[in-house]
């Protein structure tokens, strides 16, 4: 067990030496979820297995609340109706199960938030593809290499482990880190 603990410390240690080129992006997509929310836009996000459980979680701390009690803030989770995943699943292809939900409910000025340890899922990149169309921006939480996502995204955080446990762990952290700066950013905190 403490071989987990200590491949999970020597990932963040990994981390903090991206720090000078991390931190920065970061803040930057603090700041342009925080401007697409106030300026009455949303937060769409999407992912797979662990990915779809961050997407959940941080949509749910926006909606919900994150430090402090504050009003509810405009996130969607494409991860979380059966209905509509098993529908365009089935009917049309896995690869559309995000694009489509986000063709139906996205606007202009809203952000999507994209999250992949490798980059590379299909239906995550469709979804980035259709952001792009529909004059959504959208911001990649990444792992690896950043692997297609990287340059398909308008701004790329890419935690540089190639272990999909270990990027999914420094994803949340990074997710946090998001959520309170949406926070700060709002002057609601
Ligand atoms: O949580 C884990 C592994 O820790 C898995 O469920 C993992 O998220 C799944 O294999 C995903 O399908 C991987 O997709 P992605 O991160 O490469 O886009
Ligand atoms: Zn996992």
């Amino acid at each position: 067990m403490s071989a987990l603990f200590l491949s999970n410390l020597a990932a963040q240690r990994e981390l903090l030496g991206q720090l000078h080129t991390l931190a920065p992006d970061v803040q930057a997509a603090g700041e342009r979820i925080a401007q697409a929310l106030r300026a009455g836009g949303k937060l769409l996000l999407c992912g797979n297995g662990g990915s779809a459980a961050d997407a959940q979680h941080i949509a749910a701390e926006l909606t919900g609340r994150f430090i402090q009690e504050r009003r509810p803030l405009a996130a969607v989770a494409l991860t979380t109706d059966t209905s509509a995943l098993t529908c365009i699943g089935n009917d049309y292809s896995f690869d559309d199960i995000f694009a489509r939900q986000l063709q139906a409910i996205a606007r202009p000025g809203d952000v999507l938030l994209a999250i992949s340890t490798s980059g590379n899922s299909r239906n995550v990149m469709r979804a980035v593809e259709v952001a792009r169309s529909e004059g959504v921006i959208s911001i990649g939480l990444l792992g690896r290499d950043g692997g297609a996502l990287r340059a398909l995204c308008d701004l790329s955080l890419v935690v540089p482990s190639t272990v999909t446990a270990r990027i999914q762990e420094s994803h949340i952290l990074i997710g946090h880190t998001l959520c309170g700066l949406i926070e700060q950013e709002l002057g609601l905190v």
